[in-house]
Protein backbone atom coordinates (compact mmCIF):
# COMPACT_ATOMS: atom_id res chain seq x y z
CA UNK A 1 0.00 0.00 0.00
CA UNK A 2 1.61 3.28 -0.94
CA UNK A 3 0.95 5.72 2.17
CA UNK A 4 -0.42 9.51 0.79
CA UNK A 5 0.82 11.85 2.70
CA UNK A 6 -2.56 13.62 5.08
CA UNK A 7 -4.93 10.78 4.00
CA UNK A 8 -6.39 7.85 6.16
CA UNK A 9 -5.45 4.53 4.83
CA UNK A 10 -7.68 1.34 5.33
CA UNK A 11 -6.64 -2.32 4.52
CA UNK A 12 -8.56 -5.14 6.31
CA UNK A 13 -9.04 -4.49 9.86
CA UNK A 14 -6.06 -2.00 10.39
CA UNK A 15 -5.77 1.68 9.45
CA UNK A 16 -2.86 4.09 8.76
CA UNK A 17 -3.74 7.48 10.11
CA UNK A 18 -1.25 10.29 9.21
CA UNK A 19 -1.13 12.61 11.97
CA UNK A 20 0.33 16.47 12.86
CA UNK A 21 0.93 17.70 16.74
CA UNK A 22 0.01 21.27 16.60
CA UNK A 23 0.03 23.47 19.76
CA UNK A 24 -1.52 26.85 21.14
CA UNK A 25 -0.37 28.32 23.85
CA UNK A 26 0.78 24.86 25.38
CA UNK A 27 -2.88 23.40 24.76
CA UNK A 28 -1.79 20.17 22.32
CA UNK A 29 -3.47 18.65 19.56
CA UNK A 30 -3.32 15.48 17.59
CA UNK A 31 -4.57 16.92 13.86
CA UNK A 32 -6.30 14.34 11.27
CA UNK A 33 -6.94 15.42 8.02
CA UNK A 34 -10.30 13.54 7.55
CA UNK A 35 -11.89 14.90 3.93
CA UNK A 36 -12.57 11.50 3.63
CA UNK A 37 -14.44 10.69 6.35
CA UNK A 38 -12.65 7.74 7.58
CA UNK A 39 -11.70 8.30 11.31
CA UNK A 40 -13.75 6.02 13.40
CA UNK A 41 -15.87 8.84 15.50
CA UNK A 42 -17.62 6.50 17.53
CA UNK A 43 -14.17 4.59 18.83
CA UNK A 44 -14.06 7.18 21.57
CA UNK A 45 -11.56 4.09 23.00
CA UNK A 46 -9.15 5.38 20.30
CA UNK A 47 -9.01 8.79 20.56
CA UNK A 48 -8.59 8.31 24.51
CA UNK A 49 -5.69 5.77 23.00
CA UNK A 50 -4.09 8.62 21.11
CA UNK A 51 -4.58 11.36 23.18
CA UNK A 52 -2.58 8.97 26.28
CA UNK A 53 0.78 10.78 27.27
CA UNK A 54 2.21 7.59 27.44
CA UNK A 55 0.75 4.68 25.60
CA UNK A 56 -0.28 7.37 22.31
CA UNK A 57 0.74 10.54 21.00
CA UNK A 58 -0.05 12.83 23.90
CA UNK A 59 -2.33 15.87 23.87
CA UNK A 60 -5.05 17.84 25.63
CA UNK A 61 -7.62 16.56 22.85
CA UNK A 62 -7.81 15.52 18.85
CA UNK A 63 -8.99 17.45 16.10
CA UNK A 64 -10.64 15.80 12.70
CA UNK A 65 -11.21 18.29 9.52
CA UNK A 66 -14.07 17.45 7.83
CA UNK A 67 -15.81 19.06 4.52
CA UNK A 68 -18.52 21.10 5.01
CA UNK A 69 -21.45 22.57 2.87
CA UNK A 70 -21.28 26.00 2.61
CA UNK A 71 -18.09 26.33 5.44
CA UNK A 72 -14.73 26.15 4.31
CA UNK A 73 -14.02 23.07 6.46
CA UNK A 74 -15.73 21.79 10.05
CA UNK A 75 -13.62 21.18 13.02
CA UNK A 76 -14.47 18.23 14.72
CA UNK A 77 -13.11 18.59 18.57
CA UNK A 78 -12.64 15.82 21.30
CA UNK A 79 -10.92 16.39 24.46
CA UNK A 80 -8.60 13.73 25.78
CA UNK A 81 -10.78 11.72 27.31
CA UNK A 82 -13.21 11.50 23.94
CA UNK A 83 -16.07 13.98 24.93
CA UNK A 84 -16.97 16.44 22.45
CA UNK A 85 -16.98 20.61 23.20
CA UNK A 86 -15.73 23.96 21.64
CA UNK A 87 -11.89 24.58 21.85
CA UNK A 88 -10.61 27.92 21.09
CA UNK A 89 -6.87 27.09 21.25
CA UNK A 90 -7.53 24.23 19.68
CA UNK A 91 -9.73 26.06 16.41
CA UNK A 92 -7.03 28.56 16.21
CA UNK A 93 -4.78 25.28 15.22
CA UNK A 94 -7.11 24.13 12.85
CA UNK A 95 -7.03 27.07 11.13
CA UNK A 96 -3.13 27.20 11.01
CA UNK A 97 -3.16 23.13 9.99
CA UNK A 98 -5.73 23.96 7.23
CA UNK A 99 -4.23 26.70 5.62
CA UNK A 100 -0.95 24.10 5.80
CA UNK A 101 -3.15 21.74 3.82
CA UNK A 102 -4.20 24.47 1.38
CA UNK A 103 -7.43 24.21 2.39
CA UNK A 104 -7.50 27.93 2.71
CA UNK A 105 -5.52 31.11 2.40
CA UNK A 106 -5.97 34.05 5.16
CA UNK A 107 -9.23 34.21 5.77
CA UNK A 108 -11.97 31.30 6.78
CA UNK A 109 -15.44 30.72 7.78
CA UNK A 110 -15.73 27.39 9.36
CA UNK A 111 -18.26 24.76 11.51
CA UNK A 112 -17.42 24.28 15.30
CA UNK A 113 -19.69 22.43 17.76
CA UNK A 114 -20.52 25.66 18.98
CA UNK A 115 -21.99 27.05 15.67
CA UNK A 116 -20.45 29.31 12.49
CA UNK A 117 -16.86 30.99 13.19
CA UNK A 118 -14.21 33.25 11.10
CA UNK A 119 -10.61 33.56 11.48
CA UNK A 120 -7.99 35.37 10.03
CA UNK A 121 -3.75 33.96 9.77
CA UNK A 122 -1.47 36.48 10.29
CA UNK A 123 1.77 34.47 10.12
CA UNK A 124 1.96 32.20 13.37
CA UNK A 125 -0.83 34.27 15.08
CA UNK A 126 -4.75 33.95 14.67
CA UNK A 127 -7.64 35.77 15.05
CA UNK A 128 -10.69 33.87 15.84
CA UNK A 129 -13.54 34.98 16.08
CA UNK A 130 -15.64 33.66 18.92
CA UNK A 131 -19.53 32.75 19.05
CA UNK A 132 -21.85 36.10 20.71
CA UNK A 133 -21.77 35.64 25.02
CA UNK A 134 -25.51 36.34 25.74
CA UNK A 135 -24.42 36.88 29.70
CA UNK A 136 -22.52 36.55 32.46
CA UNK A 137 -23.52 35.04 35.36
CA UNK A 138 -22.76 35.23 39.01
CA UNK A 139 -21.85 31.79 40.52
CA UNK A 140 -21.53 32.91 44.64
CA UNK A 141 -18.42 35.49 44.55
CA UNK A 142 -17.49 33.99 41.02
CA UNK A 143 -18.93 33.91 37.86
CA UNK A 144 -20.03 31.73 34.86
CA UNK A 145 -19.87 31.72 31.53
CA UNK A 146 -20.30 29.84 28.51
CA UNK A 147 -18.14 30.95 25.45
CA UNK A 148 -18.85 27.55 23.28
CA UNK A 149 -17.88 25.70 26.65
CA UNK A 150 -18.74 26.06 30.32
CA UNK A 151 -16.66 28.34 32.49
CA UNK A 152 -16.80 29.07 35.79
CA UNK A 153 -14.35 32.20 36.57
CA UNK A 154 -12.87 32.61 40.21
CA UNK A 155 -11.01 35.87 41.22
CA UNK A 156 -8.12 34.93 43.82
CA UNK A 157 -4.78 37.14 45.51
CA UNK A 158 -2.26 34.68 43.97
CA UNK A 159 -2.91 32.58 40.96
CA UNK A 160 0.63 31.55 40.67
CA UNK A 161 0.66 29.71 44.17
CA UNK A 162 -3.15 28.64 43.52
CA UNK A 163 -4.01 24.47 44.07
CA UNK A 164 -5.97 25.03 40.83
CA UNK A 165 -6.16 21.49 40.24
CA UNK A 166 -7.98 20.60 43.91
CA UNK A 167 -9.82 23.53 43.68
CA UNK A 168 -10.83 22.97 39.99
CA UNK A 169 -12.08 19.71 40.33
CA UNK A 170 -14.02 20.20 43.80
CA UNK A 171 -15.85 22.67 41.41
CA UNK A 172 -16.13 20.33 37.83
CA UNK A 173 -17.52 17.91 39.57
CA UNK A 174 -19.66 20.06 42.39
CA UNK A 175 -23.48 19.60 42.47
CA UNK A 176 -24.07 23.18 40.61
CA UNK A 177 -22.54 21.77 37.03
CA UNK A 178 -24.00 17.93 37.69
CA UNK A 179 -23.59 16.24 35.41
CA UNK A 180 -21.84 17.65 32.80
CA UNK A 181 -19.37 19.91 34.88
CA UNK A 182 -17.47 22.42 33.71
CA UNK A 183 -14.00 24.25 33.07
CA UNK A 184 -12.93 25.92 35.74
CA UNK A 185 -10.36 29.60 35.83
CA UNK A 186 -8.60 31.28 38.39
CA UNK A 187 -7.48 34.29 37.79
CA UNK A 188 -5.38 37.01 39.21
CA UNK A 189 -4.91 40.68 37.73
CA UNK A 190 -1.83 41.95 37.07
CA UNK A 191 -1.96 45.26 35.46
CA UNK A 192 -4.40 47.38 34.31
CA UNK A 193 -5.07 45.72 31.07
CA UNK A 194 -3.66 42.34 32.01
CA UNK A 195 -4.94 38.97 33.48
CA UNK A 196 -2.69 35.75 34.70
CA UNK A 197 -5.09 32.64 34.15
CA UNK A 198 -4.55 28.81 34.93
CA UNK A 199 -7.98 26.27 33.96
CA UNK A 200 -8.56 22.99 35.09
CA UNK A 201 -10.16 21.59 32.20
CA UNK A 202 -13.39 19.35 31.90
CA UNK A 203 -12.34 16.12 29.63
CA UNK A 204 -8.46 16.25 29.99
CA UNK A 205 -9.26 16.39 33.86
CA UNK A 206 -5.99 18.48 34.86
CA UNK A 207 -4.72 21.76 34.51
CA UNK A 208 -3.72 22.23 30.86
CA UNK A 209 -1.09 25.16 29.92
CA UNK A 210 -3.97 27.16 28.43
CA UNK A 211 -7.67 27.33 27.20
CA UNK A 212 -8.45 29.71 24.55
CA UNK A 213 -12.22 29.74 25.79
CA UNK A 214 -11.78 30.00 29.32
CA UNK A 215 -9.41 32.80 28.75
CA UNK A 216 -12.40 34.74 26.86
CA UNK A 217 -14.60 33.64 29.59
CA UNK A 218 -12.10 35.57 32.29
CA UNK A 219 -11.41 38.42 29.58
CA UNK A 220 -15.07 39.47 29.11
CA UNK A 221 -15.65 39.23 33.08
CA UNK A 222 -12.80 41.62 33.67
CA UNK A 223 -13.11 44.10 31.17
CA UNK A 224 -17.26 44.01 32.26
CA UNK A 225 -15.51 45.02 35.79
CA UNK A 226 -13.13 47.73 34.48
CA UNK A 227 -14.86 49.00 31.57
CA UNK A 228 -12.06 47.70 28.61
CA UNK A 229 -12.92 46.00 24.89
CA UNK A 230 -9.09 44.59 25.15
CA UNK A 231 -7.59 42.23 27.86
CA UNK A 232 -4.14 40.66 27.73
CA UNK A 233 -4.28 37.38 29.14
CA UNK A 234 -1.12 35.33 30.75
CA UNK A 235 -1.20 31.88 31.16
CA UNK A 236 1.39 29.14 31.83
CA UNK A 237 1.70 27.98 28.27
CA UNK A 238 2.21 31.77 26.80
CA UNK A 239 0.11 35.44 25.69
CA UNK A 240 -3.12 36.04 24.42
CA UNK A 241 -5.32 38.84 23.54
CA UNK A 242 -9.17 38.78 23.48
CA UNK A 243 -11.06 41.54 22.28
CA UNK A 244 -14.75 42.31 22.04
CA UNK A 245 -17.86 45.22 22.38
CA UNK A 246 -20.79 44.80 24.63
CA UNK A 247 -24.70 45.74 24.55
CA UNK A 248 -26.80 47.24 26.84
CA UNK A 249 -28.30 44.33 27.56
CA UNK A 250 -24.87 42.58 29.08
CA UNK A 251 -24.64 40.89 25.99
CA UNK A 252 -21.26 40.46 24.23
CA UNK A 253 -20.24 40.42 20.61
CA UNK A 254 -17.49 40.54 18.51
CA UNK A 255 -15.55 38.45 20.32
CA UNK A 256 -11.82 37.80 18.82
CA UNK A 257 -9.33 35.50 20.68
CA UNK A 258 -5.79 36.23 19.05
CA UNK A 259 -2.71 34.14 19.94
CA UNK A 260 0.08 31.24 18.37
CA UNK A 261 -0.86 27.81 16.67
CA UNK A 262 2.44 26.29 16.13
CA UNK A 263 2.75 22.68 14.14
CA UNK A 264 5.06 20.44 16.24
CA UNK A 265 5.29 17.12 14.07
CA UNK A 266 4.39 14.68 11.84
CA UNK A 267 3.82 11.06 12.05
CA UNK A 268 1.81 7.82 11.45
CA UNK A 269 -0.46 6.41 13.67
CA UNK A 270 -0.77 2.13 13.26
CA UNK A 271 -4.25 1.46 13.83
CA UNK A 272 -6.60 -1.46 14.73
CA UNK A 273 -10.35 -1.17 13.78
N1 LIG B 1 -8.90 23.75 25.60
C1 LIG B 1 -10.09 24.25 25.11
C2 LIG B 1 -11.37 23.88 25.76
C3 LIG B 1 -11.74 22.44 25.41
C4 LIG B 1 -13.11 22.03 25.86
C5 LIG B 1 -13.23 21.88 27.33
N2 LIG B 1 -12.25 21.04 27.92
C6 LIG B 1 -14.65 21.38 27.65
O1 LIG B 1 -14.89 20.17 27.69
O2 LIG B 1 -15.54 22.21 27.84
C7 LIG B 1 -10.00 25.69 24.68
O3 LIG B 1 -8.90 26.12 24.31
O4 LIG B 1 -11.02 26.37 24.61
Amino acid sequence: MVFEPHKIEISYDNMEIAFYKYQGTGNDFVMIDDRAENFPVHNLGLVQNLCDRRFGIGADGLILIRNKSGFDFEMIYFNADGSQSMCGNGARCAVAFSRFLGIIENETYFLAIDGPHDAKVAGDWIELGMSPVTSLANAGKDYFVNTGSPHHVRFVEDVTSYPVVKEGAEIRYSETYAPKGTNVNFVTPIASDEIYVRTYERGVEAETLSCGTGVTACALVFGYQNELHEVKIKTPGGNLKVRFSESADGSFQNIVLVGPAEQVFKGIIHAEI
